[in-house]
């Protein structure tokens, strides 16, 4: 894309966040770099999605301030990916209308939408018809679709949930490379959630491990691979290197 958009900076301090009187976060602190790409990773229901619905204003928080460049996510463009494509998508709407959707209800100018529709087709690589309603299109499809929709806001900050848990490997295979490249040319800060320790180390320039709740960090470990990280770079002695100790600090923090 040719214009990158904003990138806002995260500060979170003092969280806190209980669900029935049982502490997931008490005073929990974190700084993600404008532009960055943290991922975070972390054993079962120990807080990851609360993080991020909490940090993109979808779930209140009890306490603690979450901002952005010091302004509230309300003030914030944001893009948002779920892990379960299948009830992001507008059904009755075709796959470019979705795209289109959010830039609709910013009033941008159609020529303006029309651009980044193209751009976004093009970055993508985009080689099904977008004139197709969603259940007409594959699961890896429609997330790129989803994907596509949230970065045609121009988000200073993306949230990814799980955004490849739902495909086959070989479509999260081509979906992730296709994600990286484009996350790396626009430099918008991203925070992603995944189950897969193997392709947060992929996607992200930092790596936050949590621990059991009442959550705290494990381990917060930088990701200084070259990009892009294709299939080569996974048996890369860096990359081994990385995923080892990211292993050892699960493993503790499981056994916690
Ligand atoms: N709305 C809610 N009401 C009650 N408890 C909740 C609610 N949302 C989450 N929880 C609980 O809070 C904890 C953290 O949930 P969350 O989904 O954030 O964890 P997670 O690390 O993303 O989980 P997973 O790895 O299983 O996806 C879990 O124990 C979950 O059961």
């Amino acid at each position: 894309m040719s214009i990158p958009p904003r990138q806002a900076a995260i500060s979170i301090r003092g969280l806190r966040k209980a669900f029935g009187g049982q502490p997931v976060y008490s005073g929990f602190d974190l700084d993600v770099r404008r532009g960055d790409i943290l991922a975070i990773f972390g054993p079962n229901g120990c807080g990851k999605s609360t993080l991020i619905n909490m940090a993109a204003g979808l779930l209140a928080t009890d306490g603690g301030t979450i901002l952005y460049d010091g302004r509230d996510v309300a003030d914030v463009r944001v893009g948002y990916v779920f892990q379960n494509y299948r009830e992001a998508l507008f059904p009755w709407r075709r796959a470019a209308d979705n795209i289109r959707y959010p830039l609709r209800l910013m009033g941008l100018p159609k020529p303006e939408i029309e651009r980044r529709l193209e751009r976004l087709a093009t970055s993508f690589r985009v080689r099904f018809d977008l004139h197709r309603y969603p259940y007409e299109l594959s699961g890896g499809q429609q997330q790129l679709v989803s994907i596509m929709r949230a970065l045609a806001v121009e988000p200073e900050v993306l949230f990814l949930d799980e955004p490849f848990s739902a495909l086959d490997y070989e479509t999260t295979l081509s979906l992730r490379d296709l994600l990286q490249a484009v996350l790396k040319e626009i430099g918008v800060t991203t925070l992603l959630v995944s189950h897969d320790l193997e392709e947060s180390i992929v996607l992200a320039d930092r790596l936050l491990m949590l621990t059991r709740r009442p959550t705290t960090v494990a381990d917060d470990v930088p990701v200084a691979l070259p990009w892009p990280r294709g299939t080569a770079a996974l048996s890369s002695p860096d990359f081994v290197a990385i995923k080892a100790r990211c292993l050892d600090v699960f493993q503790a923090a499981v056994a916690a």
